[in-house]
């Protein structure tokens, strides 16, 4: 099976048309203020356009209240909201049926106990994001660019499709998927040059890569 690509954290006309042109699944867009990728609603409207149905259009947050989502969901019309907060099980699971877009919970992994707490999304979540846990007093919740061990992942077997994230780049990707078995993988800062700054040749070096990883697990219905 194909491992699904997301490409995160794209800014620009010219990094979005790169990730569709590489074969990206998804593309993601930052509503974080604090985040090198955050992009404003006027630039979230003009990206959007520009993706639809050209891939899965996914809008992060981060412990978003409900105006702030409305106006995410207003200008950039994602077809996924991503979660990279604290939101509860029942938040996802609600916010979700409020705006009628899937949604991708992230969960952020350094020890088989985080692990645990994944599975608690499994259900309110239509897919499942594990990444890295941030580093302690790191500005951003995610997108730091750094990798967990994997072999905390090996034996995840949620009834959702999870995507594994943190520190993904073009040399690590296929041994990644095939470590995990994940069914797709989710990169940001591997396919830069600076922070925030997307490179074209990395990002389409990721997606090849990632193709040559075999996904171990099957999509799952919603
Ligand atoms: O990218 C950000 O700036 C960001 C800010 C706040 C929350 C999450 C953020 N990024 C998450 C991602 O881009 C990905 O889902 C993932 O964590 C990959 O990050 P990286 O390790 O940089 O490839």
């Amino acid at each position: 099976m194909t491992p699904l690509v997301k490409i995160c954290g794209l800014s620009t006309p010219e990094s979005l048309d790169a990730a569709i042109a590489a074969g990206a699944d998804m593309v993601g867009f930052v509503f974080f203020a604090r985040s090198p990728r955050h992009i404003d609603f006027a630039t979230a409207r003009a990206l959007g356009r520009r993706a639809r149905g050209r891939a899965t259009i996914v809008a992060l947050t981060v412990d978003a209240d409900d105006a702030l989502l409305s106006d995410v969901v207003e200008a950039l019309d994602p077809d996924m909201l991503q979660f990279h907060g604290k939101e509860s099980p029942e938040r996802v699971a609600a916010i979700g049926a409020l705006y009628g877009r899937r949604t991708l919970k992230a969960v952020g992994v350094a020890a088989p106990d985080d692990l645990a707490a994944a599975g608690a999304y499994d259900g309110a979540a239509d897919f499942l994001l594990i990444d890295a846990k941030p580093p302690k007093g790191a500005a951003l919740p995610g997108g730091n660019g750094l990798p967990f061990d994997w072999r905390l992942a090996r034996d995840f077997a949620p009834r959702r499709p999870w995507l594994l994230s943190g520190g993904l780049a073009p040399d690590n990707v296929a041994a990644a998927i095939r470590a995990t078995g994940a069914r797709g993988v989710d990169v940001s800062s591997g396919v830069e040059s600076a922070p925030g700054v997307k490179d074209e040749t990395r990002i389409a070096a990721f997606v090849a890569a990632a193709r040559t990883g075999l996904a171990r697990t099957p999509l799952g219905a919603k």
